[in-house]
């Protein structure tokens, strides 16, 4: 499959590596450097995209893989408000999207058994329960993609929790925090060193404490899974989460 990357990054330069062990051509690398040369023309030397850019700039390269009717696997995080408005927009030019907050499968795994221990703990109203996520640095968005999936998952199944509040811990005593309410699920993020992704879902009681966690060694998971999704994506038309690929009925 000929593959075009936009975005080359920590994420692009790992997923061309893994695309070229697959056996994929990788026909065209956009980063911020060379975007004149992000065409509908050239888009369409490629039978599909991996997306993994900036908040800023994820729209406008879905829109442009629309145009070019290449299918594109998004990546980046930090969009989620426009879900909607892109699925609109995939569907009326008869594109192919896909788009996850995590590709890898541990994290996909993760995501299920979350909503199956959220349905347990929604009988048990005496635990309360927040998501922590640690992150690099580097990292644009706050909270993460992945922790905003996992809180979905809480609050379809915990009838005590109605809307996410995130909290960026940072080293400054000073930030106001703002008091929570008991509806409120909390997402606290983290940014340390060089961490690729950690994420933890924890039930605290005034007994005991269950911590249900998620690490990342490395970003191999998450490109796997991209290039999976592009193989998986290719000839297709429609608008799909990744959730429409794995399959961990049971
Ligand atoms: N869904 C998933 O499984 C995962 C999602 N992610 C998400 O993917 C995104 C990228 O992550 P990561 O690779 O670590 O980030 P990086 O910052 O390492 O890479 C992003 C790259 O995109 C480039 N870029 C900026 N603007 C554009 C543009 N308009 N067109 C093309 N390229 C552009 C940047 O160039 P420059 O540096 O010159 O600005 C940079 O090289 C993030 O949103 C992250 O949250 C990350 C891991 C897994
Ligand atoms: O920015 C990152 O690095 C990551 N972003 C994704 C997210 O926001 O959940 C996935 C992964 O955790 C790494």
């Amino acid at each position: 499959m000929k593959i075009a990357l936009l975005g080359y990054g920590k994420m692009g330069k790992i997923i061309e590596k893994i695309a070229i062990d697959r056996g994929h051509e990788i026909v065209l690398k956009i980063d911020y450097d060379n975007l004149h040369e992000l065409t509908v023309e050239n888009l369409q030397k490629a039978d599909a995209a991996i997306e993994f850019t900036t908040p800023a700039s994820v729209l406008h390269n879905i829109d442009v893989c629309i145009a070019a009717g290449v299918p594109v696997v998004v990546g980046t995080t930090g969009w989620y408000d426009h879900i909607a408005d892109v699925k609109d927009k995939c569907l009326q030019g008869n594109g192919a999207v896909m788009y996850a907050s995590n590709y890898s499968v541990g994290v996909n795994v993760f995501f299920k058994v979350n909503q199956l221990l959220a349905k347990i703990m929604n009988n048990y109203p005496y635990y309360d329960v927040q998501v922590e996520e640690i992150h690099h640095m580097q990292k644009l968005d706050s909270p993460s993609g992945t922790a905003i999936t996992i809180a979905e998952g809480i609050l379809d199944n915990v009838a005590g929790k109605s809307n996410w509040t995130n909290v960026l811990i940072t080293d400054n005593p000073e930030t106001p925090q703002e008091p929570l309410k008991p509806e409120q699920l909390l997402i606290e993020s983290h940014r340390i060193d060089s961490v690729p992704g950690t994420h933890t879902v924890i039930y605290d009681s005034e007994v005991d404490t269950i911590e249900f966690k998620h690490t990342a060694h490395n970003r191999n998971g998450f490109a796997l899974g991209a290039v999976l999704a592009a193989e998986w994506l290719q000839h297709k038309k429609g608008f799909y989460t990744v959730h429409d690929m794995f399959n961990f009925d049971i």
